[in-house]
């Protein structure tokens, strides 16, 4: 199994976000995590990097993640958290090329071919353009884009992407939703993907898991389902506790 959530609970303090959450993910695949505002999304990826207290088990490949330290250098697990932030000026590819950490030992230089493969990614994602330029001075889009280009140079087998699209003009969504297909099909990875954008999805191969819901489960992403699950949202949110 490449996840495995078993009776997941998650909050702060009284506040429960998360009860009793299981499903199993065998093969690499998409998912797409929605729900509303608050519902606990980004707590769901804080339980996988250990950063909120939880009961339950998740484990990735085998193995609890409660008894793995290192599961970000042993390749297993990347995040891309909703908002990061640079406070130094830095070219746009010496930031991406950092994506490649796992490979070297501390103060090790990233050598010419690091750079290629961070100019190769970099074009994938059409910002050849921007490679030299200092990142902080790049839009908010860009710089999402950017990240997005550092976190596959990190070559992980599970990716946990907060809303990675939020950022994005309605070119790029599309193009980095097909990127992140193309991903799961041609590199089998898999990408869990919080995301509010429900018009990109139904042209998409995986699955949903809204936490809006009060037993929520992965559904087959299709064209009905992803319309159901829109109609529910829009219905309006449980009351807090
Ligand atoms: N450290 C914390 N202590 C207490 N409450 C918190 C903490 N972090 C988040 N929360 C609360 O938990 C709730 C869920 O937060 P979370 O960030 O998981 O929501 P989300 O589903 O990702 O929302 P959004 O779509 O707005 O990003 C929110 O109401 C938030 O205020």
């Amino acid at each position: 199994m490449i996840i495995e959530v078993k009776n997941l609970v998650a909050g702060y303090g009284q506040r429960v976000l998360i009860r009793n959450l299981s499903f199993s993910v065998p093969a690499p695949t998409f998912i797409a995590i929605i729900g509303h505002n608050g519902a606990g999304k980004t707590t769901f990826f804080k339980a996988f990097q250990q950063k909120v207290a939880y009961e339950g088990q998740l484990l990735v490949q085998g193995k609890d993640l409660k008894q793995l330290a290192d599961a970000t250098e042993q390749g297993l697990l990347s995040y891309l958290p909703q908002k990061n932030t640079v406070g130094f000026p830095i070219k746009v590819h010496d930031l991406v090329v950092m994506g490649l950490f796992r490979k070297k030992r501390f103060f090790q230089n990233y050598n010419a071919a690091d750079y290629e493969l961070a100019a190769q990614t970099l074009a994938q994602l059409q910002l050849s353009h921007l490679i030299d330029h200092d990142f902080t001075t790049l839009s908010g889009g860009e710089q999402q884009l950017v990240w997005l280009a550092q976190l596959i140079l990190q070559d992980a087998a599970i990716n946990l992407l907060d809303e990675p699209t939020q950022q994005l003009d309605v070119y790029y969504k599309n193009q980095v939703f097909n990127l992140l297909q193309q991903w799961v099909h041609q590199q089998k990875k898999t990408v869990l993907c919080i995301t509010h954008d429900l018009q990109n999805l139904p042209q998409l191969q995986g699955y949903l898991l809204n936490l809006s819901k009060p037993a929520p489960t992965l559904e087959a992403i299709t064209p009905e389902s992803v319309q159901a699950n829109q109609a529910f949202l829009e219905a309006g949110r449980q009351p807090v506790l």
